[in-house]
């Protein structure tokens, strides 16, 4: 038998067994993984393949154990819904196929390759010697791997495939396949991310590709080699042999996701090398060990690997959400990523990223804003999914205030409240700044204290009955209109003024509270005179933290502070707290003394992964900056008006139950109505709906009127031609939204805001103010 027989027997044996090895029998069957001519075919051109291949989507949309509601959703007449449903399972297929095919290339390669073996690596330049496959399966393995991408996205912001990965905050390495002399590798770094220098495996061949980001490659290993490769469709493959010390460092803004695949050959999986990139033998490189094993270890607890690529690569429907739309699904086993805490459940059972369930199904009611959505499950969501003991290993903390800024009906208060929903937090506290502001001295920032009061009460009431604070649910509190509450300070002018002021030191003390100052040794009240002549009711928190004052020093700064800056609220910071005399705790009326050991600074950090802090606002650049600093809000999210997609998704939302409930005429397009409501808000495409329906109901009751009159069911009293064709019908006794009821709507409804974020309204109503007072001035 010749050469070429035998490696195509061996080469079909392989595919069995490869197929076997990853678990290829409840997936699609071989016709729909991509045969060569199709695999020469660019991306779209696939795409434009699986579509017309309709038994394999319907066989990925119903997988055994699937929910009868994804398959329904075919059939469901929703044909936009429909449309981007398949959209999704079209490229979730080309994803599945592509990674499949590569897994079969490289095994294909690698059998090849049985005959050869990778030189000893002892020295730490191995490299792999002799013929290792033929030529036409390496560009085969080249050209799968050109392939791969994690940046396929979905419809309405879901993310796919690995993309979920980028939550981390910590570079991560994952096992995506190991065995059959090959292993394939994906690195995950998060942006800016620079992990310490290691060494790829010995002995392997790699092959390495930046499917997204822009990453620099520093090789040192005797010579060196700086690569820096930006993700594009050509981006070049690095090809090297293993051992070398290596460095890489994610340049760009976003996650950078590297795929490589590694030939090993018949000896096995070779251990990571964590020796010294200096070369010494037996010293251990404690950093680069520190990156590599929290990396797979992390993982490990995360993902065992070898994932699953099914676990990876799906992301479908309702399975995951209360609330259906699209969600990362994850098969795992024990404790895998993100599972919202559930680790070590039964192996079988469906677990779910928490944080990109929460994401994908906020998208159902808040429309156009995923990449807010994405930033907002990234930076605030993400650590308050993982399970505890990652989170500490990560040694990560939780993001405590979010500000959600920008023009005015764009979603940002829906956004709070459904972020608070979906949290399955304790009913959001929400008040607006106006409302908390009080006549009466003390009386606002008694508001403020209370808003946080359930969440301390609620901790105090679970560690004194023996309970685990970590279990108690989140508390949420929002502040809309923060830029009437929390002006910088000082900036106002006026009796109100200190009131104001004293509003923002509350704020900042309960969210200092929050973030669990270290230290923290008093706390108290007292009513101090200020010089404008006016009482305020002083919160005093005194911190033991730094040296450099004496007694005296920090009463005069305490008194200062609350003096000169018309600030009740002073802060008073020692580590020698015997050095201070009993005048500021006296004077301060302190109620507590607390210390480092205090159970209280465990309180207040644990009280802090409870509680959310949410601010909203139209005008940003009004806050305090204290505000906005790291522990307070820090993190800030432009909600801005809608572009077209936006609108498009946001009507979808407000018109999703009647057309649920068949009520809408098929002829309303979505798509039309966006591309006519330029500058239209959230708010005003509300508005433009319920002014649409509004007609429809009008003539709804017209109709029956005429009924219960006459008894006979003409609709004349519209002119509207839709509705006189449809009066027979019993399906049209009911409402009937139609294309000309969003005429007549698109004629009362205009943008409220402009595109600075000012409301037209107000410039409408100055405008005509003015009118009216220039003809005024014209008729004296
Ligand atoms: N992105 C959106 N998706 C779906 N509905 C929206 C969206 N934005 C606004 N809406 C609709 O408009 C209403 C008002 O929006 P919301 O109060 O959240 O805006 P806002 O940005 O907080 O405005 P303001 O700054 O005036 O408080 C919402 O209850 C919702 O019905």
């Amino acid at each position: 038998m010749g050469r070429h027989a035998v490696t195509a027997a061996a080469a079909a044996i392989g595919a069995v067994v490869t197929c076997k090895a990853f678990g290829l029998q409840s997936l699609p069957s071989h016709d729909h993984v991509l045969s060569s001519r199709q695999r020469s075919m660019s991306a779209p051109q696939q795409l434009r393949h699986i579509k017309t291949s309709r038994t394999a989507l319907c066989r990925w949309c119903a997988p055994p154990g699937g929910t009868p509601a994804v398959a329904e959703k075919h059939d469901s007449g929703d044909s936009d819904l429909q449309e981007e449903h398949e959209q999704l399972h079209q490229q979730q297929q080309l994803q599945l196929n592509v990674f499949h095919q590569l897994l079969q290339d490289c095994q294909t390669a690698a059998d090849y390759a049985a005959t050869a073996e990778p030189a000893d690596a002892g020295s730490g330049s191995s490299e792999w010697s002799g013929f290792w496959t033929a030529e036409p399966k390496l560009q085969q393995v080249l050209d799968s791997l050109q392939q791969c991408s994690p940046a396929w996205r979905g419809g309405r912001g879901a993310s796919l495939a690995w993309s979920w990965l980028g939550l981390s905050t910590m570079p991560l390495r994952v096992m995506l396949h190991q065995g059959g002399g090959f292993g394939v590798l994906l690195t995950v770094l998060p942006p800016g991310a620079k992990p310490p220098a290691h060494r790829p495996m010995i002995g392997a061949h790699m092959l390495s590709i930046v499917c997204q980001g822009d990453v620099e490659q520093v090789k040192a290993n005797g010579q060196r080699i700086i690569n820096r490769t930006r993700h594009t469709p050509e981006t070049p493959i690095w090809n090297s042999f293993g051992g070398g010390v290596r460095r890489l460092a994610n340049m760009s803004v976003t996650t950078a996701y590297i795929l490589e695949v590694l030939f090993y050959g018949k000896r096995g999986p070779p251990e990571y090398d964590t020796r010294a990139p200096d070369g010494g033998a037996a010293e251990r490189n404690a950093e680069a060990d520190e990156f590599i094993l929290s990396g797979p270890r992390a993982m490990a607890t995360l993902s065992a690997p070898p994932c699953d690529p099914e676990v990876l690569f799906r992301s479908v429907g309702e399975e995951g959400g209360d609330e259906g739309g699209e969600v990362l699904v994850i098969r795992g086993r024990e404790g895998s990523l993100l599972l919202g805490g559930q680790g070590g459940g039964a192996a079988a059972a469906p677990v779910t990223s928490a944080a990109a369930v929460v994401g994908a199904s906020l998208a159902t009611s808040v429309g156009g804003l995923d990449t807010q959505l994405e930033e907002i499950v990234r930076r605030v969501l993400a650590t308050r999914a993982l399970p505890a003991d990652v989170r500490q290993a990560l040694g990560v903390s939780h993001v405590r205030g979010l500000l959600l800024y920008g023009p005015p009906g764009c979603g940002k208060t829906l956004l709070a409240r459904e972020l608070a929903r979906r949290l399955k937090a304790r009913p959001p506290q929400l008040v607006s700044g106006p409302e908390v502001l009080d006549k009466w001295v003390g009386e606002a920032e008694r508001k403020v204290r209370a808003l946080f009061a359930a969440a301390e009460e609620e901790h105090e009431r679970c560690v004194r009955g023996g309970g685990d604070p970590a279990d108690l649910p989140l508390h949420v509190i929002c502040f809309d209109e923060l830029d009437a509450l929390c002006r910088t300070r000082g900036s106002l002018l006026g009796d109100t003024s200190g009131v104001r002021d004293s509003v923002v030191n509350q704020i900042l003390a309960k969210m200092d509270g929050l973030v669990g100052l270290q230290n923290l040794v008093s706390g108290g009240t007292k009513w101090v005179t200020c010089r404008n002549g006016f009482c305020c009711h002083a919160v005093v928190v005194l911190v033991t933290r730094y040296s450099a004052f004496g007694a005296s020093v920090v009463l005069a700064k305490m008194d200062g502070l609350v003096m000169s800056l018309q600030n009740p609220l002073a802060v008073g910071m020692t580590e020698r707290r015997d050095l201070l005399d009993a005048a500021p705790l006296t004077d301060y009326s302190f109620a507590h003394q607390y210390n480092q050991s205090d159970q209280h600074d465990a309180h207040f950090n644990t009280i802090s992964m409870r509680a959310l802090v949410v601010g909203m606002t139209n005008r940003r650049d009004l806050l305090d900056a204290a505000l906005l600093r790291p522990g307070r809000l820090e993190v800030a999210v432009f909600v801005p008006l809608p572009d077209e997609q936006g609108r498009r998704q946001i009507l979808a939302i407000h018109l999703r139950q009647a057309r649920s409930s068949g009520l809408v005429d098929d002829d309303v397009s979505d798509a039309l109505l966006a591309s006519r409501t330029a500058g239209f808000s959230g708010a005003d495409l509300a508005g433009l709906v319920r002014s649409a329906i509004s007609f429809a109901v009008a003539r709804w009751q017209d109709l029956h009127f005429t009924r219960a009159a006459g008894g006979v069911a003409i609709a004349t009293s519209t002119s509207d031609s839709t509705a006189n064709e449809s009066a027979d019908s019993a399906a049209t006794a009911g409402v009937r939204v139609t294309v000309a009821d969003f005429e007549r709507a698109l004629l009362e409804v205009e943008p409220s805001v402009s595109d600075s974020g000012e409301r037209l309204g107000v410039r409408r109503r100055l405008r005509n103010m003015s009118k009216a007072v220039a003809k005024g001035l014209q008729g004296s």
